[in-house]
């Protein structure tokens, strides 16, 4: 099977972390590509960066529809940007990163909580528990405090400040397990859960397994309802080209 895996922001390097991550835990078969919208944010840290890269996302799915043969997606940003729109698009499964790492968080623990990159987000995060049904599954949504580009830039540092965080989470929070509040921190999981001596859930390893579940389950997005492809319309302006998709 191929899975697609989006980052809703646009710096490639992120991508291919993100790629290469999906990659290593995928079954054997399955093929994992990456991309990024052309334009759009850098890193999404605020509801102004995800409401842009909602934008990117879509036109992500919708190439991927053009090109064929791409069995289910993954929005790869811990706000799930877009992810309604998306699955609107395709009937292929679409999994957001922290939908599918509250679910997954949920099977190991009965409490778990959050670690994502700046406390600006992190209303974004708890939103989604809020839409998603786990509010009262995760104890407490924290912060390492880094910019995401810095867990490209300074990895070394941000890993550091994302391990010292996990611990106070596991020394306070009353919990079982750690969320991975950022795509970008796709590459670490490992590493993390050795130095904090807990089981340690990241996005997109979550959302690729949970999409290859659905699509050897053969189960796809509804088109029965909410999620039926969008009406044909006439969009004017910069978005013109998806007048009547
Ligand atoms: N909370 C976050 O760090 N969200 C994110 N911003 C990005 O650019 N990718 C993410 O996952």
């Amino acid at each position: 099977m191929h899975i697609r895996v989006i980052n809703p922001n646009t710096t490639a390097s992120m991508t291919a972390a993100m790629r290469q991550a999906a990659q290593q835990q995928a079954a054997e078969g399955t093929t994992v590509s990456a991309s990024q919208p052309d334009a759009g944010p850098v890193s999404i840290e605020s509801h102004f960066d995800e409401a842009i890269s909602a934008v990117g996302v879509a036109e992500e799915v919708l190439k991927g529809e053009r090109e064929g043969g791409i069995d289910a997606y993954v929005v790869a940003c811990f706000g799930d940007p877009g992810l309604l729109a998306a699955r609107e698009l395709t009937r292929a499964p679409v999994i957001g990163i922290a939908e599918a790492a509250f679910h997954l968080a949920t099977l190991i623990s009965t409490r778990f909580s959050i670690v994502t990159s700046l406390g600006r987000t992190g209303i974004i995060a708890e939103h989604l528990l809020q839409q998603y049904g786990f509010s009262h599954h995760c104890r407490r949504i924290r912060a390492a405090e880094i910019p995401v580009l810095d867990l490209e830039h300074h990895p070394e540092a941000a890993f550091t400040r994302i391990v010292e965080e996990c611990c106070r989470a596991r020394d306070e929070d009353g919990i079982g397990a750690i969320v991975l509040g950022c795509g970008g921190m796709a590459n670490l999981t490992q590493e993390i859960s050795h130095e904090v001596g807990l089981p340690v859930v990241e996005g997109v390893s979550a959302a690729l397994k949970l999409a290859e579940s659905l699509v050897s389950l053969g189960l796809y997005t509804s088109k029965h309802g909410d999620l039926a492809y969008p009406l044909p319309k006439a969009f004017t302006g910069k978005f013109s080209g998806l007048s009547d998709l």
